[in-house]
């Protein structure tokens, strides 16, 4: 979210696990969009980091594959690959190999010596979590890393499995960088749309005075995929959906929708103002874990016309998991601007269509002054944020239908991003990546925020740890989730939003 489009300065940006699955579907084809659209500096050079054997032609020809297959820009491929891999190089090295690392060292040395200027040095760390701490104690001790203004380090998620391990690796880092060189990645708040609500909420001035307990009823978040686990069981057995999506993607969301009104665009402002959220977010007790939290898993069954096995018997999975495979849950922002309004928040694998949105819904108008024939089409107000795929904001109201009698039906005022502006969107990863180059950190997460977001969800997964679930599985793959999500929503009067209007 960089407020200039200048590019940024002389970078050269290291990718520890570049020969791994992440770099090849979303960093590279990253770095090649801002390359193709002008973003990266005529100084630039990016190297993968990994133990796997490649010469920086072999490296670069399996990056061609990924971009082949991932990049949402595909015009005059060859050519414009052939520029843009000239600043791809490779280098063979065990990051758990302390002194390996003076090869980085070298690296930094002879490319500012030919580009003669010091250079923006990034260390993206793209590789499973157990490495992170060593890798970082090991950059840590390079001289170069001492350079709070221009070296930086990239932290993928998960960020911590609990509270405890964030918090012992936020310590960790925050003994061997400073606290503004450190990028923990959230890819949900690259993403245009979920930019867009910052832009919705605080440029216009229309939303702000209904914003409140006093005109919204509940809001829903729902961030549905018709996708599984795509590769991932081993990773996903030891997180589930509460971990996977709802600590760090779907808070950050309600963050932007909670939030109150930033001062400025500064990183820390608008973070402030986040952390706030967080920290009005009711810790629930176990007791109240049960009627606010709600669990699921996928049984064997259909999406989208293709069979599936159930969730126990994916590779990586135990037998008998108690994993989550869908999360539901209830959240309150215990502050003057919330009380009393319910967040209801839900994710889950394999469900009956991808849809990231947020329903924002009004409370009913005082008195229905129509004839009572009308009220069997009355619908209550409502904004709705499509985040993706659709990439709208709808605007229900109620409208007069055509006729002799006061009939009334729900309409909508619709703004389509596709249709506003031209061209295609940046994919997150571009948006982070540029941010990085830039030295913006206001779309990543600070520590206190991962620790306040791991703070709300620890009473549920310390429930949902010591009472295993009884009815696993539970849902059918291509359902909206278990009955109990209904449940959770409609002993409110409510119904989750699953189609449009
Ligand atoms: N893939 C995805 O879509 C997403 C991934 N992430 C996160 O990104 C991170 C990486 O995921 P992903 O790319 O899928 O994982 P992969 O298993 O595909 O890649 C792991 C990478 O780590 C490297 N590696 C392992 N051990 C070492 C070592 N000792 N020294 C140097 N490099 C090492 C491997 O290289 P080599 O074997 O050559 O050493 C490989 O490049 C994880 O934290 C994951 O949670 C987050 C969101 C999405
Ligand atoms: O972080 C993650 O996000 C993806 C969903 O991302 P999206 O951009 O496709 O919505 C999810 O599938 C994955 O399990 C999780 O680790």
């Amino acid at each position: 979210m960089t407020a200039t489009t200048k590019r940024p300065p002389a970078s050269i940006v290291f990718i520890f696990g570049g020969s791994g699955d992440l770099n090849y579907r979303k960093l590279t084809p990253a770095l090649y969009n801002l390359s193709l659209d002008g973003y990266l500096p005529e100084q630039f050079a990016v190297v993968g980091i990994g133990r796997s054997k490649y010469s920086d032609s072999s490296y670069r020809d399996r990056l061609l594959e990924g971009i082949k297959a991932f990049s949402r820009q595909k015009d005059d491929l060859d050519t414009n690959w052939d520029v843009f891999s000239k600043s791809v190089a490779y280098l063979n090295m065990d990051g758990e190999d302390a002194d390996a690392y003076k090869k980085i060292a070298d690296w930094v040395n002879d490319k500012e010596k030919e580009w003669k200027t010091q250079a923006n040095v990034i260390f993206y760390l793209a590789v499973a979590p157990q490495l992170v701490p060593d890798i970082a104690t090991n950059l840590g001790k390079l001289p170069l890393c001492g350079d709070t203004s221009r070296v930086r380090i990239v932290v993928e998620k998960p960020f911590g499995h609990d509270l405890e391990s964030a918090r012992s690796l936020n310590n960790l880092l925050g003994g061997l960088f400073a606290e503004k060189q450190i990028y923990r990645i959230d890819h949900y708040l690259g993403k245009e749309t979920v930019q867009n609500i910052l832009a919705l909420r605080f440029a216009n001035a229309l939303f702000e005075p209904l914003w409140n307990r006093n005109y919204i009823d509940h809001i829903q978040i729902t961030a549905a995929e018709t996708v599984g686990l795509e590769g991932r069981g081993g990773y996903y057995e030891t997180s589930g959906a509460l971990r996977d999506m709802v600590q760090n993607h779907l808070l950050q969301i309600l963050c932007l929708i909670a939030m109150e009104a930033p001062v400025s665009f500064d990183a820390d402002e608008i973070r402030n103002k986040k952390v706030d959220v967080l920290s009005a977010i009711r810790h629930f007790t176990h007791e109240a874990v049960r009627d606010n939290a709600v669990r699921g898993q996928y049984d064997a069954g259909v999406v989208k016309g293709k069979k599936v096995v159930a969730y126990r018997d994916e590779e990586g999975v135990k037998h008998e998991s108690a994993t989550e495979t869908f999360a539901a849950v209830k959240f309150f922002v215990d502050n003057w601007r919330w009380s009393g309004v319910p967040f209801y928040v839900r994710t889950g694998k394999f469900l009956q269509q991808k849809k990231t949105q947020i329903t924002i819904e009004f409370k009913s108008a005082p008195h229905f002054a129509f004839p009572q024939e009308s009220a069997d089409t009355w619908r209550p107000n409502r904004l709705i944020i499509s985040i993706q795929p659709d990439m709208d904001i709808r605007l229900r109201f109620q409208a007069k239908r055509p006729g002799q009698s006061m009939m009334l039906n729900p309409v909508e005022m619709v703004f389509n991003y596709m249709d506003a502006f031209d061209g295609q969107q940046p994919e997150a990863y571009e948006t982070l990546l540029l941010d990085v180059m830039q030295g913006d950190a206001t779309l990543f997460m600070r520590a206190d925020q991962v620790d306040q977001a791991w703070q709300v969800v620890t009473p549920i997964l310390d429930v949902w740890q010591k009472r295993q679930p009884v009815d696993f599985p539970n849902y059918q793959p291509g359902s909206w989730g278990p009955e109990d999500a209904e449940a959770l929503i409609a002993q409110d009067g409510h119904h989750w939003v699953n189609v449009k209007v």
